[in-house]
């Protein structure tokens, strides 16, 4: 199974052009779509949910064509949204049970076999019996993954997911999408870069509705070996570096500023080798797509 998105674009009522002209292919496994705020995710992962229209373009689940057989795609898909409200006052075995019901498991002993087996996989059994409202973020996302699996969907999408999980249940909570995305397409959008490498073999970089680039984490990281080298500046020093190198990212460290710039060769001795990560390839890709208006700016600024 394969999710082939050709040519989509969206721009909402107001004018913002959420989705410019996205080409994508999604193969079974995770898949991480990474971008800043407003990047165009959501858009993206709603299209892809049946929720709402694009303007133009095609997305291909096999030999679905979602924009146009919605009811049939949503009875293969499973969906994690950004905001994932819950009844507070309900227990997680009984919304898991109802939500089973709407997806048409209608015979009791068959849907009581399947509830029980997702609050296992999701670690959750031991707390079935608790109201939601008394949940922890963490529990919370993982009852999130729960219901995203009833019907045993063969795409799942989570949106943001991890977002103010502390580290341990951020950890059970990559395991168990892990877990899920070995035998279906698992789309996982976030902003956290650790997220992806630490989870996904192929990913997308997407900002201000454009994709930027895609590939298998390792391979785009080896292909900025090299290139990425950094300093350590004073914090009053961070203007005059931006204007004469590429810098891509800037950040305290020891209460000095630790620049990674982007370059094909070594600038001077005062610089050193970093071995880039998946951040290095982010912030080259993100700074270079703003580079052209940022740098008019600045001069403008200057003038
Ligand atoms: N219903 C809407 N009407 C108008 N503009 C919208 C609507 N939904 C999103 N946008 C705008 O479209 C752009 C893309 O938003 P989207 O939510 O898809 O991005 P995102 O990458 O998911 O961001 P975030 O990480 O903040 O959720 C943003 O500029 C946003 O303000």
């Amino acid at each position: 199974m394969e999710l082939v998105i050709r040519n989509l674009s969206k721009t909402y009522a107001n004018g913002t052009q959420a989705l410019k002209n996205v080409n994508l292919t999604i193969p079974t496994g995770m898949f991480g779509l990474l971008g800043p705020n407003g990047a165009g995710k959501s858009s993206l992962m709603r299209t892809i949910a049946t929720l709402q229209e694009a303007d133009s373009g095609s997305i291909a689940l096999g030999d679905l064509d979602v924009l146009n057989q919605k009811e049939e795609v949503r009875k293969v898909l499973g969906y994690l949204p950004q905001e994932f409200g819950v009844y507070p006052k309900v227990t997680a075995e009984d919304l898991l049970d109802h939500m089973a019901v709407l997806k048409g498991l209608h015979n009791k002993k068959e849907r009581q076999a399947v509830v029980a087996a997702l609050l296992q996989q999701t670690n959750l059994y031991e707390v079935r019996k608790k109201n939601l409202g008394g949940y922890s973020g963490g529990m919370k996302q993982r009852f999130g993954i729960a219901q995203a699996l009833l019907g045993n969907p063969k795409i799942i999408i989570v949106d943001e997911p991890t977002a103010g999980l502390d580290p341990a249940e951020r950890n059970r909570f990559h395991n168990l999408l892990c877990e899920i995305g070995e035998d279906r397409v698992v789309i996982l959008s976030t902003h956290i870069v650790s997220d992806v490498s630490d989870l996904c073999r192929q990913m997308a970089i997407i900002n201000k509705g454009e994709v930027l680039l895609t590939g298998d984490p390792l391979r785009v990281i080896d292909d900025l070996n090299n290139k990425i080298w950094k300093k350590m500046i004073g914090k009053e020093e961070l203007m005059e570096y931006q204007l004469q190198y590429n810098v891509i990212s800037s950040r305290l460290f020891a209460g000095k500023t630790l620049i990674h710039i982007y370059s094909e060769t070594r600038p001077d001795y005062t610089f050193e080798a970093v071995r880039p990560d998946l951040e290095d390839v982010y912030f080259t890709q993100i700074t270079k797509a703003q580079a052209a208006p940022a740098v008019s700016e600045v001069l403008k600024a200057m003038s």
